[in-house]
């Protein structure tokens, strides 16, 4: 087994959430400590690491940028390196996104290149957002760790490994999480009408919220509300006091966000009159839209043209979160989809991706930051 390979599997084994990413940070530490340290600057920040390695003759400094959480899935993928830590799994490919970033150390590490080079190892990418904080640190503590220009890649299951799939401007959507509380009167389950009861309340409420995307996001717009977890009451025979819908929002324009949040109001006021209950709205932690640079995504797919095994190709934008968008925000650069070939997709608990893609990427890159 080839040594990548070996790394993905042993963190895929320990899969944290966001901001508890202790073992994950132990690992990426001690690997990083058993390198060749004469041109390495390591710091940690929270649960996250950032490592600068000294260029020969730098005339910038280029940042790379991995996530390093997991997610609350049970994962089913029967694996023999299967998540240790129940109810976490890297089903998102950050285990592949961190593996390929420790392959830039390690080579930058033992063959230095000729530009600083800058390795971001962010906490908290599925919630609640680590990139934001960590870029306001950087900023205030240590601007020496800020990079002129910065890259960072998604792992895709429908695409097969070797393609660079990307394009200039926005990416990936602007986020915001959605939490609605309903409180109403518990009760008997055979009295409905001495109650006000919050499973039916929730119900009406989720389907409600789907009418904002078919009826008030313009059709030549794309808005998302999903609602991924719904909960309410306690027992069978007890009708609910309570309930919870626990979401996201995408959409393409902070503009749009802003119309969609002023509608999930005004849907809330209307549920909390009709089941006479209360409607508590938490939106959550948002984030901003991933605007890939223009200059930068030209350089990077000109470059993967030419590359042996490569498939490169302007892709379209898709409803995908990242919160990479912060550092693209304020720094030119590009988030590319390097494929992984994979019959699940992203955040499913089956999701298997091929491990082919971790030397393909990790060389790629490393030869791109190299023609910088
Ligand atoms: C690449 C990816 O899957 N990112 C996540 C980001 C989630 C942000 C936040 N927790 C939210 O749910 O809005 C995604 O779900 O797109």
């Amino acid at each position: 087994m080839n040594n990548l390979v070996q790394i993905r599997r042993d963190l895929h084994k320990i899969p944290e959430l966001g901001f508890q990413e202790y073992k994950t940070q132990a690992y990426l530490f001690n690997f990083i400590s058993q390198l060749p340290n004469e041109n390495l600057t390591v710091v940690t920040w929270e649960t996250g690491i950032i490592v600068k390695i000294k260029g020969t003759e730098p005339t910038k400094t280029i940042g790379w940028r991995t996530d390093i959480d997991g997610l609350p899935i049970l994962e089913e993928t029967g694996l023999p390196f299967q998540s240790e830590h129940e109810g976490n799994m890297h089903a998102c490919g950050h285990d592949c996104h961190m593996t390929i970033a420790l392959s830039l150390v390690q080579a930058f590490a033992t063959n230095q290149p000729k530009q600083n080079v800058i390795v971001y190892f962010q906490p908290a990418e599925e919630g609640p957002g680590g990139a934001e904080p960590m870029l306001n640190w950087i900023k205030s503590e240590r601007p020496d760790l800020l990079p002129d220009e910065i890259y960072a890649l998604h792992i895709a299951p429908e695409y097969p490994v070797g393609t660079i799939a990307t394009k200039p401007g926005l990416l990936f959507a602007n986020t915001s999480e959605l939490f609605i509380d309903l409180k109403g009167i518990g009760g008997h389950a055979a009295f409905p009408h001495k109650t006000r009861d919050m499973a039916v309340a929730s119900a009406n409420l989720l389907l409600q919220l789907q009418t904002i995307i078919s009826r008030n996001v313009d059709p030549m717009d794309s808005a998302v509300i999903t609602i991924g977890k719904v909960t309410a009451g306690t027992v069978q025979n007890v009708i609910a006091e309570n309930a919870r819908l626990e979401g996201t929002i995408r959409t393409m324009s902070a503009a749009s966000m802003a119309d969609v949040k002023r509608r999930i109001k005004a849907i809330c006021a209307g549920i909390e009159a009709s089941f006479e209950c209360t409607c508590t709205i938490d939106f959550g932690t948002m984030y901003y839209e991933v605007n890939n640079n223009e200059q930068c995504v030209n350089n990077l797919l000109t470059f993967a043209k030419d590359y042996e095994g490569a498939h490169a190709y302007e892709c379209p934008a898709a409803m995908t979160g990242e919160d990479f968008g912060y550092f693209l925000k304020e720094i030119p650069g590009a988030l590319y989809w390097a494929g992984a070939n994979c019959e699940y997709g992203l955040h499913h608990n089956k999701i298997t991706p091929d491990e082919s893609l971790l030397s393909f990427n990790a060389k790629f890159m490393e030869q791109y930051i190299r023609s910088l």
